[in-house]
């Protein structure tokens, strides 16, 4: 399952706003996911990042510009691409396995083949032995480990993640995101996975795009020279070249977020 290319070109996103204005969300964002790479999108809150995921996915158009995956342009819900949100997209009056198995069912592998491959994932994110249990009734981490054998098990080329770890507490957001890096590192999809945290993205990715601040386009683009495998990501955080990747990003980074911050603290005023 090598992962395919991801192209964004001149892509503008407009909305239009509940009292009838045009809003534009991200102007003229141009930039590559190579195959098998592990791209991260970094920017201030509202400068397009979710959009920017949104029009890879297929689940809206751009306004101008074009999105292709493998080449082919999207227009719709890809095959192939899978996905991993902030919010757990598990049935809650599904059981683990059955969960784990649905990417599959819908897909119409057999059900015993389906519930062999789900049992394996399990064992694999550490989860031997829940496999009869709720959503419900795991704690925020194992959910997200069944979210992550639910996204790997149909094999993805693309895997698109908005803040996957969003939710979690810092010392399970370091262990997450330490099993993400190696079920990655074991297949090579292609992922866009968008975040907030500098350190995160630069710990994990292999090509960190810095957005500006509303309307989003891309500043500049970085590509992180850490060598892989990386290991755990509690220690890639304390590496001389992951602190100068993060003082030179950061020094990127940060202007957007100021801008950001004081358009909304004058709005609030
Ligand atoms: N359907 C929509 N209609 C109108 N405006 C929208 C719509 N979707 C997004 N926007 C606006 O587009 C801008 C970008 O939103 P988006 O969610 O992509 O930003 P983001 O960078 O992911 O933000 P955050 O980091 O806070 O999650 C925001 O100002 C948002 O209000």
């Amino acid at each position: 399952m090598a992962g395919t290319a991801i192209e964004i070109e001149d892509v503008t996103k407009r909305f239009l706003t509940p009292s009838g204005d045009v809003f534009t969300a991200i102007r003229d964002v141009t930039f590559t996911v190579e195959p098998g790479q592990f791209c991260a999108v970094v920017g201030p809150t509202g400068c397009g990042k979710s959009t920017t995921l949104s029009l890879v996915s297929g689940l809206d158009r751009p306004s101008e510009g074009t999105v292709s995956v493998d080449g082919r342009r999207v227009e719709g819900i890809t095959d192939g691409v899978g996905f991993m949100f902030q919010a757990d997209a598990l049935l809650p009056w599904k059981t683990v396995l059955q969960n784990v198995a649905l990417g599959l069912i819908f897909r119409r592998v057999p059900k015993k083949d389906a519930l062999e491959r789900a049992r394996d994932w399990i064992r694999r994110v550490g989860l031997a032995g829940f496999e009869d249990r709720y959503p419900h009734q795991l704690s925020g981490g194992m959910r997200k480990r069944v979210a992550m054998a639910a996204a790997w098990i149909t094999e993805p080329r693309v895997l698109l993640m908005d803040e996957p770890f969003g939710a979690l507490d810092v010392q399970t957001k370091a262990i997450m995101s330490t099993e993400l890096i190696q079920l990655w590192e074991a297949s090579r999809p292609s992922v866009l996975f968008i975040t907030h945290d500098l350190e995160e993205a630069i710990a994990l990715a292999d090509r960190v795009v810095v957005m500006t601040s509303s309307p989003g386009a891309v500043k500049q683009v970085f590509d992180i020279d850490i060598p892989r495998p990386r290991g755990s990501v509690q220690d890639i955080r304390f590496g001389s070249r992951f602190l100068e990747l993060h003082h030179e990003i950061w020094s990127t980074l940060r202007a957007e977020v100021e801008r950001a911050y004081a358009r909304t603290a004058g709005a609030a005023a």
